[in-house]
């Protein structure tokens, strides 16, 4: 991967983001809600708002927006109704597709031997996404447990979680040994992996949501639009203006419906923590989103 501005900038910005919460903490909460709020508006939901061209630029060249649209909504549809009626089957999906989704994006390589029926590899990329997401909610498991206590109540597996990890205080850091299965499986991008380790290690220091965002929006949603502009868009500043066009109007959908959805929650779901109700919208959102990923990389390697 290319080195650019950014992939480097996000490390001072986080540096000092952890220096504040050390030492005024005050001030550490407001830049580093702002920070991660900032990351999400620009990278982390905006990331999925190019499945549409994806689609068509990866597609045998039949694509209609409305039949793609139809069925994005369609997912987002049953799965938002499997949050109703089993919501923690929908909590495991969403982890397990999180984890697939994660390991998808940070396990392939500059040349990709793998293929779609590589099931070794598959097997390797899920490992990696569940070790690299146990480890960041492991950051703050009292707090992970309080923002799904309200969809899991009194839930054994959540004490469990907790029991766990302050038992075993080796599983509190398994993002680490994700980046060690990553680091022998991809052994050509030493900046990548150096850029990775200092997110993840200063993820150690900030409060849960802030460190999960930290690499959720300043690296895996960041890798992922890196890989679509190289990929389906024209070299520099043409292709990024482009780019830019294509993914404005989706964005903006997400982001104001997720807005308006969250804040008037307390009008019509009041027993749901509002973090809770923010990821379950992310995930039916993921569900479409990742499908179209594991197409896009699948010819991207082929
Ligand atoms: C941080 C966090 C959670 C997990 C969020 C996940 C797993 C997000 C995944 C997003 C993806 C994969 C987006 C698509 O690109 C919980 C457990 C819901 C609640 C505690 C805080």
């Amino acid at each position: 991967m290319n080195f650019t501005l950014w992939n480097a900038a996000v490390l001072p910005a986080a540096f000092v983001i952890v220096v504040l919460h050390l030492l005024l903490p005050g001030a550490g909460f407001w830049v580093g809600t702002v920070f991660a709020l900032a990351g999400l508006i620009l990278f982390g939901i905006p990331h999925g708002s190019l499945d549409h061209v994806i689609t068509e630029k990866t597609g045998d060249g039949s694509f209609s927006l409305i039949r793609f649209l139809v069925l994005y909504l369609l997912t987002m549809l049953v799965y938002a109704l499997f949050w109703v009626w089993l919501p923690a089957f929908s909590l495991l999906f969403f982890l397990l597709m999180s984890a697939w989704h994660f390991g998808e994006t940070d396990l392939v390589t500059e040349n990709p031997k793998q293929t779609f029926s590589d099931i070794a590899a598959r097997f390797l990329q899920l490992t990696y996404g569940s070790l690299l997401l146990f480890g960041l909610l492991a950051n703050d498991p009292q707090q992970t447990v309080d923002i799904l206590s309200s969809l899991l109540v009194e839930s054994s597996v959540l004490a469990g979680f907790l029991q766990l990890t302050e038992t075993h205080s080796w599983l509190r850091f398994t993002e680490f040994y994700a980046l060690g299965l990553r680091i022998l499986l991809i052994r050509s991008a030493w900046f990548d992996q150096l850029r990775l380790a200092l997110v993840l290690f200063a993820a150690l220091f900030l409060p849960l949501l802030e460190g999960f965002l930290l690499y959720f929006c300043h690296h895996h949603a960041w890798v992922n639009l890196l890989r679509v502009k190289e990929k389906l868009y024209e070299a520099g500043q043409t292709g990024l203006r482009h780019m830019i066009k294509d993914m404005l109007p989706f964005s903006l959908i997400s982001v104001v419906g997720i807005v308006i959805l969250v804040l008037s929650a307390p009008l019509w779901l009041a027993q749901v923590n509002p973090v809770l109700l923010f990821f379950i919208l992310i995930s039916v959102l993921t569900l479409p989103h990742a499908g179209i990923m594991t197409r896009f990389y699948y010819k991207a390697a082929g």
